[in-house]
């Protein structure tokens, strides 16, 4: 999975791949495809109006009255209005479409995004997702806009001035516009080296935002290693980074610019020394010879445009190209065809023959797991740390698939289910409590989204939150700042265990956070936890064995699989590893230091 691949795509695959976006806007682009030919017409009109006068006044001054004049004058007058109302059109309808564009694909990444699985988001970085889904997409917009409107003009402008300085006189039109494949060439040879740097700069972009991010979220930690320094020599070397693949792409720059100038040049004295030629022979006229001129004026501002316009289209087909990353990164975990939905649960869960490795690992971190777990069982995890406790809980809401085997809940394969109904069955308390922007009814109403102002604070009173919620400054309105900062450890677990309240499932999850804990908040937690297990099949990832006593079940956890299994006084009496752990655990806790 490369989402931050080096590899450019070809310009005809992502315009087939962007192109759909178009779609439900064909009538505006139709009509700003319109509007430009208006425009391009108009601009057009001039060189042969001004051809006209000056042919009339040549041939015979006395057939160029002032009623000839106003009326010419009077014609140009309404194209320039004509002209004045189709780029207002291009100006605001077209950009609005290309932001509805934008608008649509950003809308189809974050809903991409919501379907990728744990397994995406262990390989890619938040950063290098937050510039596409931003900057990279407003690059869009001034494509999607400009592209086919700056190609369709300059295109238009080119046919049209080929036929009408063809029809005065093909030999010097045929030798002016041979000039114009060697332009075409000298593009495509810059365009794939701009993309490439375009691509590196954006890339470098991504991994900046990824520093920042990483640097400001762990700012509190970098503040109490009085690492600043360090977190600034490493932004200094990816800027130092970004500049340096700027430089490169500006360098291409200007060998494009340098090189159309050039072309530009080579065009002008094509048109002076040929068309004067050409005159001196008879074979044109001198008001011939000033359209010529005009003409190839119009033509090369029109080419201009089209390599200005070469740094947007770069931006933009950047910006498509780092977008489709995302959108063709595969869902591997998904509803698959004829997923039935799960309907309530009893909550009996089975690990028939379990197997699992990461993506991208070889080892296996669990290895033929068979397990039976009866509804409303307590079930505790233990073992040293990286057995697989976690891997383990998160196979049962299918976070990650198994490698082999099957997890089976009231004797249905998870796989067989749909996710959603799936994952409504099932509460997560993590160890790491996230709670989002916004107050502490908010993040418990998280659990079930539309539930009632009762039924929040039921919840709250059941993980015991409420006394210390109605204490807060604006009590369930109080924000909780970014990430919870303005919480306690305990307040913000019990706002997250609240929040599994209000959602109510069958079968929980409990990564037991108390090791971060005070003594005070943990018995405070752990109390909402007895509370919240009642009647549940739970699954405890426990640190602190002195609060899994009353597991209807133990599990010892290793690297080799389920080295033990049974109740307390069972695995107790066994003296073996669970023995040897709860002995190492007492004595540690005897000397005020106990956490695995
Ligand atoms: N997302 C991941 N990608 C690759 N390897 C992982 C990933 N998560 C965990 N691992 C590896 O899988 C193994 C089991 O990890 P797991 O977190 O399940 O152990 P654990 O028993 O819950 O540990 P702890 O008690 O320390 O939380 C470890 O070797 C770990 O390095």
């Amino acid at each position: 999975m490369d989402t931050t691949g080096n590899a450019t795509r070809k310009t005809s695959e992502l315009i087939r791949r962007f192109a759909p976006y178009f779609k439900k806007y064909k009538w505006v682009l139709v009509l700003d495809l319109f509007c430009a030919s208006l425009t391009t017409v108009c601009e057009l009109v001039l060189p042969l109006i001004v051809r006209f006068i000056t042919g009339k006044g040549m041939e015979d001054m006395a057939s160029l009255t002032v009623q000839v004049i106003l009326s010419v004058g009077a014609l140009y007058l309404v194209l320039r209005i004509i002209d004045t109302v189709a780029n207002y059109y291009m100006a605001s309808v077209g950009h609005v479409m290309g932001a509805r564009i934008e608008t649509d694909m950003r809308r189809d990444l974050f809903g991409h995004l919501q379907r990728l699985s744990y397994n995406y988001y262990d390989h890619t970085k938040i950063g290098q997702i937050m510039a596409r889904i931003t900057s990279d997409l407003f690059d869009v917009t001034e494509f999607a806009h400009h592209c086919p409107e700056e190609f369709f003009i300059a295109g238009l402008k080119i046919a049209v001035s080929f036929a009408i300085l063809g029809s005065i006189y093909m030999p010097l039109t045929l030798i002016i516009f041979a000039v114009l494949p060697l332009m075409l060439l000298a593009a495509m040879f810059f365009n794939k080296r701009m993309r490439r740097a375009f691509k590196r700069s954006r890339n470098q972009i991504g991994e900046l935002n990824a520093q920042v991010e990483d640097s400001l979220l762990g700012v509190r930690v970098v503040k109490s290693f009085t690492n600043e320094e360090l977190e600034k020599e490493k932004f200094r070397e990816g800027n130092q980074g970004f500049l340096n693949i700027k430089k490169q792409m500006y360098r291409y720059m200007a060998l494009f610019q340098s090189s159309t100038r050039l072309f530009d040049g080579l065009m002008y004295i094509t048109v002076v020394v040929a068309g004067a030629l050409f005159m001196i022979y008879g074979k044109i006229t001198a008001a011939d010879f000033m359209a010529y001129l005009l003409y190839v004026t119009t033509l090369l501002t029109s080419i201009r445009r089209i390599v200005e316009f070469t740094e947007q289209f770069q931006r933009g087909m950047t910006g498509i190209e780092r977008f489709l990353e995302i959108m063709d990164a595969p869902v591997d975990i998904e509803d698959k065809p004829g997923a039935r939905a799960l309907g309530q649960v009893k909550g009996a869960i089975a690990f028939d023959h379990v197997s699992f490795h990461y993506v991208g690992e070889e080892e296996m971190v669990l290895k033929d797991i068979v397990l039976q777990v009866s509804p409303g069982e307590n079930v505790a995890l233990v073992g040293p740390s990286g057995g697989g406790k976690t891997t383990l809980c998160n196979l049962i809401p299918r976070f990650y698939d198994v490698t082999g085997g099957r997890v089976l809940i009231d004797g249905q394969d998870v796989r067989d289910v749909t996710l959603q109904s799936l994952r409504a069955q099932i509460g997560v308390v993590q160890q790491e409590v996230y709670l989002f922007a916004g107050s502490v009814y908010d993040n418990i109403a998280y659990g079930r989204p539309g539930a009632s102002r009762e039924d929040v604070i039921r919840a709250a009173k059941q993980a015991g939150a409420h006394e210390f919620i109605t204490q807060l400054s604006q009590g369930y309105d109080t924000d909780v700042g970014e990430r919870g900062v303005r919480l306690s450890g305990g307040q913000k677990q019990r706002i997250s265990i609240a929040r599994v309240f209000l959602k109510n499932p069958p079968v929980l999850i409990l990564d037991e956070a108390t090791s971060a804990l005070d003594n005070e908040s943990e018995r405070l937690v752990q109390r909402s936890l007895e509370e919240l297990a009642k009647g549940r099949t739970t699954f405890t990832i426990a640190h602190r064995l002195t609060t899994i006593r009353n597991a209807t079940l133990i599990l010892v956890l290793t690297e080799d699989g389920i080295a033990e299994r049974g109740t307390h006084e069972e695995l107790m009496a066994r003296q073996g590893l669970y023995f040897e752990l709860y002995s190492m655990y007492t004595e540690k806790e005897r000397q005020g230091e106990a956490h695995f």
